[in-house]
């Protein structure tokens, strides 16, 4: 997969130099380009924003800069355009695992009031699928966090980036769709705590169903909604005692 990221401030996206995205980038898994917005500007001020029509506060991100940007990272092929927004569609793993499956994604980080709207509505009458997204109901200052949320969201999820890529079935919102049960390490006693004797048993059928109860339980409690998407087939009459 090919991801490029476009923002007035490509040095926040150095974190995706670290660690897990690092790794893949180095390992060839994940072609991740970040660009600077005004490297597509022509005026000698790199002018990428102006007053907004019809008046209020602030500034907006001019459509042709944006334009002249996105052709050019997009002229190879198809590509996802991604526009953080705090007026989006919620972010979720479901969102996360469908970007997982683009050859190209291209993540658009506005900054000042957001980018003309013009933009999104350009790019899908081209053709190319175009998400505006929301990570959560608080507003940023631009979109380069949550650029960095989606991509290492997204980027786990690719072959051979994550090591056992059994782990991603029983996270949080992971295929199972429960929040994760407790997890604990040596000592087996801290501060005074100990460990659930069954975690100690060896007994891994008793293991499961332990784990599987905390997971119901946590999730009923923190995620009553999550409860309600579960497919009923999915629970046994054990289950259904939560
Ligand atoms: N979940 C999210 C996403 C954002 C976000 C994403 C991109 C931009 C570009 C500019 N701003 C600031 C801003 C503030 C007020 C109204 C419009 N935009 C952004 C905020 N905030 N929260």
């Amino acid at each position: 997969m090919r991801i490029d990221i476009v923002s007035i401030f490509p040095e926040y996206l150095a974190a995706l130099d670290l660690s897990l995205v690092g790794k893949a980038r180095v390992a060839g898994l994940l072609d991740l380009r970040v660009h600077d917005l005004r490297d597509w500007t022509t005026d000698r001020h790199r002018t990428v924003d102006d007053t907004p029509f019809g008046g209020g506060a602030g500034m907006v991100m001019r459509p042709d800069v944006w334009g002249q940007a996105i052709d050019e990272l997009t002229s190879t092929g198809p590509a996802h355009l991604v526009v953080p927004t705090p007026s989006g569609t919620t972010f979720t793993q479901r969102t996360a695992e469908a970007l997982a499956t683009e050859d190209q994604l291209v993540f658009a980080c506005g900054r000042y009031e957001g980018i003309d709207a013009r933009v999104a509505e350009h790019y899908r009458a081209a053709g190319h699928r175009v998400s505006e997204v929301s990570i959560g109901d608080y507003v940023l200052n631009g979109g380069e966090v949550a650029s960095l949320v989606m991509v290492e969201a997204v980027a786990r999820l690719l072959p051979g980036v994550i090591g056992n890529p059994e782990s991603l079935v029983e996270e949080s919102h992971g295929a199972a769709g429960l929040l994760e049960y407790p997890v604990y390490t040596k000592p087996p006693v801290w501060s005074g705590l100990e460990v659930p004797d069954v975690l100690l048993s060896g007994h891994h059928a008793k293991i499961r169903r332990w784990r599987r109860d905390r997971a119901l339980e946590k999730t009923a409690a923190r995620r009553p909604d999550l409860i309600e998407a579960l497919e009923v087939s999915t629970l046994d009459k054990h289950d259904r005692a939560f």
